[in-house]
């Protein structure tokens, strides 16, 4: 018989239940603005991209060596050479029948040719050039618009500006781009035991580790962040503080507290000043995660648990953000693998284990606990490369089960 998980609840509400309500009670804001593209990196399209120009904008060569009409190339006497076409500098004139243009890599293909022959395979010599293999028509060269046509739909709005998008949007010419305007998060953390990295600890004093960790993956996700700081155990101080942030952000970030201990008061004043979405989720790490809204303000009350705080910000508030920033979320990478060990589980709540996840010599994937599975034990959380989906009502996790998985690696935390 399986032994009942001690923190199990009748109750609690499923996740996927509770994540698709919190995604339908939070509105997108609308505010955009035009920023320069140097400005644009991890912001979010306000607005669809369409391309203004043909990318390559003309036909040029993929390679250095000579243009040429492709039946030429067969000529016994080779081909006369007329002159060069450089990158940025095009041989102007017209190429005709019985004659080449020696050509370097993203160079425009000159008038009256079609194809290119790399220069390995030319012979050069008081100019004339013989080919030694046929040329097929069109080689080697790069047709204009193969990349994007003009009035094409680059990119949809909502995508968030990568490297890669950046650079996408600097080939088509663009100088600036219309993105939403970035999220403004107030982020604090409750607990009288909590002392700043650097000060000297009292007796059953810990460090905020929260709050940093917090901090980077919010910056990663290009919020603009107020630190509240840490905020005592005293419900006056975290009310004031609610009140105060909720007037000028769209989301409040809170850890510690939403328990149901003597100190912990967030919940609470969340009720009294704003409303609860929900609270309690049968979700492991992270059960007494809080959502409401304190007026318009978005609030997410992460457990005080620094793997709870971490694991419910990737599974609720990032999802959430998204919502508000109007990103479309790319899913996450979700695998199946082996499980090289039991993974310790009971049915009752959803459990997001942290695992280490590799390809087997068989070329399978396996994947083992990153360490304690401790929601205390966050230097676990720091090894792990994914995060385990292991199904509410399932129990322990056999070796040689399959699970699913979520890659975390790369990712923003
Ligand atoms: N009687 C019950 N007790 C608890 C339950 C329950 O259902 N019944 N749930 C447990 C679960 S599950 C979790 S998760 C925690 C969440 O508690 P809180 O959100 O109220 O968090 P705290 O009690 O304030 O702190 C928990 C733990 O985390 C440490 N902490 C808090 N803030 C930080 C921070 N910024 N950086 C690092 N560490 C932090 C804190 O010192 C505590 O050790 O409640 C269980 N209890
Ligand atoms: O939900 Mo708590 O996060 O299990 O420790």
């Amino acid at each position: 018989m399986a032994i009942q998980d001690c923190c199990s609840q009748p109750g609690l509400r499923p996740f996927a239940d509770a994540k698709a309500d919190m995604l339908g009670q939070l509105e997108t804001i609308t505010a955009a603005e035009l920023v320069p593209l140097e400005q644009a990196l991890n912001r979010i399209l306000a607005d669809t991209v369409t391309s203004p120009m043909d990318v390559p904008a003309f036909a040029n060569s993929a390679m250095d060596g000579y243009a040429l009409r492709a039946e030429d190339a067969s000529t016994e006497q080779g081909l006369e050479l007329i002159g060069t076409s450089f990158a940025g500098h095009p041989f102007t004139g017209r190429v005709e029948a019985g004659q080449c243009v020696r050509i370097m890599t993203g160079a425009a293909l000159p008038l009256g040719t079609d194809s290119v022959e790399m220069q390995e395979n030319c012979v050069s010599a008081n100019n004339r050039v013989t080919f030694q293999q046929p040329v097929r028509q069109g080689q080697h060269v790069r047709q204009a618009a193969e990349d994007v046509a003009q009035g094409e739909t680059v990119f949809q709005a909502g995508m968030r500006i990568n490297a890669r998008v950046l650079a996408v949007l600097a080939s088509l010419g663009l100088e600036q781009v219309y993105v939403r305007r970035p999220l403004r998060v107030a982020l604090l953390s409750t607990g009288d035991e909590l002392k700043r990295p650097g000060e000297l600890l009292a007796p059953g004093e810990i460090y905020d580790s929260n709050r940093i960790g917090l901090t980077a993956m919010l910056d990663r996700l290009g919020a603009e962040i107020t630190d509240y700081g840490i905020i005592a155990d005293d419900a006056a101080l975290i009310r004031s503080a609610f009140i105060k942030a909720a007037a000028s952000h769209d989301a409040i970030i809170t850890s510690g507290g939403v328990s149901v201990g003597d100190a912990d008061h967030t919940k609470t004043v969340l009720e009294e000043v704003g409303r609860i979405g929900f609270w309690k989720l049968a979700i492991k790490p992270g059960k007494p995660f809080a959502f409401g809204h304190i007026e318009q303000c978005a609030f997410f009350g992460l457990p005080g648990n620094p793997v709870s705080a971490a694991v419910t910000f990737h599974l609720l508030v990032r999802p959430a953000l998204a919502k508000l920033a109007g990103e479309q979320l790319t899913p996450g990478v979700i695998l199946q693998a082996t499980a090289l060990m039991p993974f310790k589980k009971t049915p009752g709540r959803m459990d997001f284990q942290r695992g280490q996840v590799a390809r087997q010599a068989d070329g399978s994937l396996g994947v083992v606990p990153a360490g304690s599975q401790s929601s205390a034990v966050f230097s676990a959380m720091a090894e792990a490369n994914c995060l385990l989906h292991l199904e509410q009502d399932r129990g322990q996790v056999e070796k040689g089960e399959t699970v699913t998985l979520e890659l975390i690696d790369g990712l923003y935390w």
